[in-house]
């Protein structure tokens, strides 16, 4: 037995290589076992049947039709936090690059063609005064695995740090300093921010959490930092905020020809992930990730199914999806008692409208274990079911 993985986009090699020949093929067929990508955009396209995970190497899954996959059975997985230092150094270095006028004067500099160059950047130098991020505000929107990171070091660099987050995870909230004032209205980090830095995810709620009343409600002398999401910031509200002069300027990871050649918004290449630790961290996490759910049928990391982990002892585990309704255990059980197997072990979570179950059965054949998932596939509410094999297991 392989799986076959469809590989997307640059994954670092020291992710790929986790791959043991004996068991996994990359590209060969039409009908992979997973997909593994990076921003690759799948919603216009159709999944095999035989695609049962998709692991993107990154934070955001805004790139993969979430629902349509719940609804197949497919597990969507990220790797939470494993390029949020990269995005981190790149905002901290953006409020730095805006504070102070770093690159143009660099530039203005290497246009001097007189043999007195230090006198002629003495005399000029009046021209590149800035500012200091030292006791100037920052207001972080989002205080999640970037958010918070952002948010400490800010306040270490001397900024007054105010972070907005109804929805922090306990795990996450625990990250984040003291000093960082937590705000519940977002109205007022936005009117006393003088530098405004957004760390959340894309879906239906937040797409242009940023447009016309919110830049209305900023300083004149506020900076807006995007480095989550394009569509986050309706970029029409902000060129007109910026001719009215509402707000000093937009610094944004996500380009878009509207936002081209403008000299108070900087535009960068969708870097923020772009650093070979990250790159490294990123195709490493999706890959073991993928791995123990291919393996093992665990789950973890998924932002679709519920994160069930069960040690796998017995030789075969049966792994079924179904809708979160009343009585699936019973009917479940009901199947494998009639069919006179033993469980041996049992897990069930759900997660809003799903749920998993892992099943563990001893001394049953392969054929008897496919014809089990074949009997429970017909139960009413089941979405998918799956017999895997223990592999590490060598007394069958
Ligand atoms: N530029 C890049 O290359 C790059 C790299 C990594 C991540 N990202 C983007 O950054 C986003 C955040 O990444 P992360 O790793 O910090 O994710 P995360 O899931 O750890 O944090 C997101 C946080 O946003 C909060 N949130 C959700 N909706 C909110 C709302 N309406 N108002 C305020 N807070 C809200 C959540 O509670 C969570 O704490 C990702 O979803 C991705 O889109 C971009
Ligand atoms: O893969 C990348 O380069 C970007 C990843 C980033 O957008 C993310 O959401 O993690």
């Amino acid at each position: 037995m392989t799986f076959d993985i469809k590989v997307f986009n640059n994954i670092s090699e020291e992710g790929l290589k986790q791959f043991d020949d004996s068991l996994y093929t990359i590209n060969q067929t039409q009908n992979p076992d997973a997909l593994l990508l990076r921003s690759k955009k799948l919603h216009d396209m159709t999944f095999s049947e035989h695609t049962i995970a998709i692991s993107r190497a990154g934070a955001g899954t805004n790139n993969i039709p979430v629902d349509r996959c719940t609804k197949d059975g497919i597990v969507v997985f990220n790797t939470p936090g494993a390029n949020a230092n990269a995005v981190k150094e790149l905002v901290l270095a953006n409020l730095l690059l805006s504070a102070r006028p770093i690159l143009k004067s660099a530039q203005w500099v290497q246009t001097i063609t007189d043999d007195n160059v230090e006198e002629i950047v003495e005399a000029e130098k009046k021209s590149f005064v800035g500012t200091e991020l030292e006791g100037k505000k920052l207001g972080v929107i989002g205080l999640g695995a970037i958010g918070a990171m952002v948010a400490n070091d800010a306040y270490r660099l001397g900024m007054e740090v105010m972070g907005y987050d109804p929805y922090v995870s306990v795990d996450t909230a625990w990250n984040i300093s003291r000093r960082v004032k937590r705000v519940t209205d977002l109205d007022e980090l936005l009117s006393t921010s003088d530098y405004i830095s957004l760390h959340v995810p894309l879906m239906e709620k937040t797409h242009h959490l940023i447009s016309t009343e919110e830049l209305k409600k900023m300083a004149p002398e506020a900076v807006l930092l995007n480095f989550s999401r394009g569509e986050l910031v309706d970029n029409n509200a902000v060129l007109q905020a910026l001719a009215d002069e509402e707000i000093a300027g937009y610094i944004t990871d996500f380009a878009e020809k509207s936002l081209l050649g403008h000299e108070k918004i900087t535009v960068l290449p969708h870097l923020g992930a772009s650093t070979e630790e990250a790159e490294i961290n990123c195709a490493r996490m999706s890959v073991r990730t993928l791995k123990n759910y291919l393996e093992t049928g665990n789950i973890k990391r998924s932002v679709n199914f519920p994160t069930v982990e069960m040690s796998f002892n017995t030789e075969f585990r049966l792994a079924v999806f179904h809708e979160n309704v009343p009585n699936m255990i019973g009917a479940i059980s009901n199947i494998i008692a009639d069919a006179k197997y033993n469980i041996d072990n049992l897990s069930n979570r759900s997660r809003g409208d799903v749920a998993y179950t892992l099943i563990d059965l001893d001394h049953v054949t392969e054929d008897q274990a496919q014809e089990l998932a074949e009997e429970l596939k017909s139960l009413s509410h089941v979405i998918r079911v799956r017999h895997i094999k223990n592999l590490q297991r060598k007394d069958y």
